[in-house]
């Protein structure tokens, strides 16, 4: 594969933990990281001076010598940041991360046989830790899977899904590590209650999750792992059943199927 140069549209918290998980793991693959944005330029500044990316408010005349387009900016945005990219393309490849868009959009907005392909990563992406949905457009050939799976790998793990999947998942990879630092909060705040340091607290609940969470990235059914914890007419069993008289069950449901709408609308305003 070619060195890439990646036009990065979006300055953000997502387009940041990108191209710092690439800088970090795929530096050889990487010619020139170009980050753009349209009005922000302290923060374009911190960014160039933190990375040395390249960066910009006018990303049209970086276009035509990228190699690759990331879209990394709100969904709201697109359409017409799509129309005014469609006359700069000759055959780049166009990666959007932005929730609720889909392969449909780009095809349809970009010039015909544009390779065009939809990720949904997390920003666990900054420190290489992403698992990230993909789906490709009906253009994509081997060569600009490489440079996909290049990024991909940079950031993390990652899955192939349908359009429809990465629709229904955005909230289970994208949107849930904010379910499980909401979660991690509350548990930090009862630590604190009870007189220990907020530094300690942090590590109590950070090793906690990450012991919990390697159980069962080991394969573990959380089912399974759950009972372990519960002794029977025990501790675990009392705490358990509060949340499930608060309806936790429903709550996160609900919270699931609320995220993946509010996807879906914020991709057709
Ligand atoms: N944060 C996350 O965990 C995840 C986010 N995503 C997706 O990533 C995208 C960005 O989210 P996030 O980083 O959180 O958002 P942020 O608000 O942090 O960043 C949005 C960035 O887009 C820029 N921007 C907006 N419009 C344009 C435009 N027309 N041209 C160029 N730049 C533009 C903004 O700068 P300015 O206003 O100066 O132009 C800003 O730098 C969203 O589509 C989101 O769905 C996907 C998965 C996870
Ligand atoms: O909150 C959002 O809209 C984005 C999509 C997935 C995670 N963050």
């Amino acid at each position: 594969m070619s060195k890439q140069r990646i036009l990065v549209l979006g300055a953000g918290r997502m387009a940041e933990a990108i191209f710092a998980g690439l800088l970090r793991t795929q530096r050889e693959y990487i010619e020139e990281i170009v980050v753009a944005n349209r009005s922000d330029k302290s923060r374009l500044h911190e960014l160039q001076e933190q990375y040395g990316v390249t960066v910009t408010t006018d990303w049209r005349e970086h276009v035509r010598s990228a190699d690759t387009v990331l879209l990394a900016m709100p969904p709201q945005n697109h359409r017409d940041v799509l129309r005014e990219l469609a006359p700069h393309l000759q055959g780049q490849l166009v990666v959007t991360v932005a929730a609720g868009i889909g392969i449909g959009l780009l095809e349809d907005l970009l010039p015909a046989r544009t390779p065009v392909a939809w990720v949904m990563p997390n920003t666990a992406a900054g420190i290489g830790e992403s698992i990230s949905l993909y789906t490709c457009g009906q253009h994509v050939g081997p060569e600009q899977r490489d440079v996909l799976q290049m990024i991909l790998a940079g950031i993390g793990e990652a899955a192939e899904c349908t359009e429809q999947q990465v629709h229904d998942l955005t909230a289970i990879t994208g949107s849930a590590p904010a379910f499980l630092y909401a979660f991690a909060e509350e548990l930090e705040a009862a630590a604190q209650s009870y007189g220990v340091t907020p530094a300690t607290a942090r590590k109590l609940v950070a090793q906690m999750i990450y012991g919990s969470a390697a159980m069962l990235r080991a394969g573990s059914d959380p089912a399974e792992l759950r009972d372990g914890v519960t002794t029977p007419g025990g501790a675990t069993a009392a705490g358990l059943r509060v949340m499930e008289e608060r309806g936790f069950s429903d709550m996160m449901q609900d919270a699931v199927r609320a995220t993946n709408a509010r996807a879906r609308y914020m991709a057709n305003e």
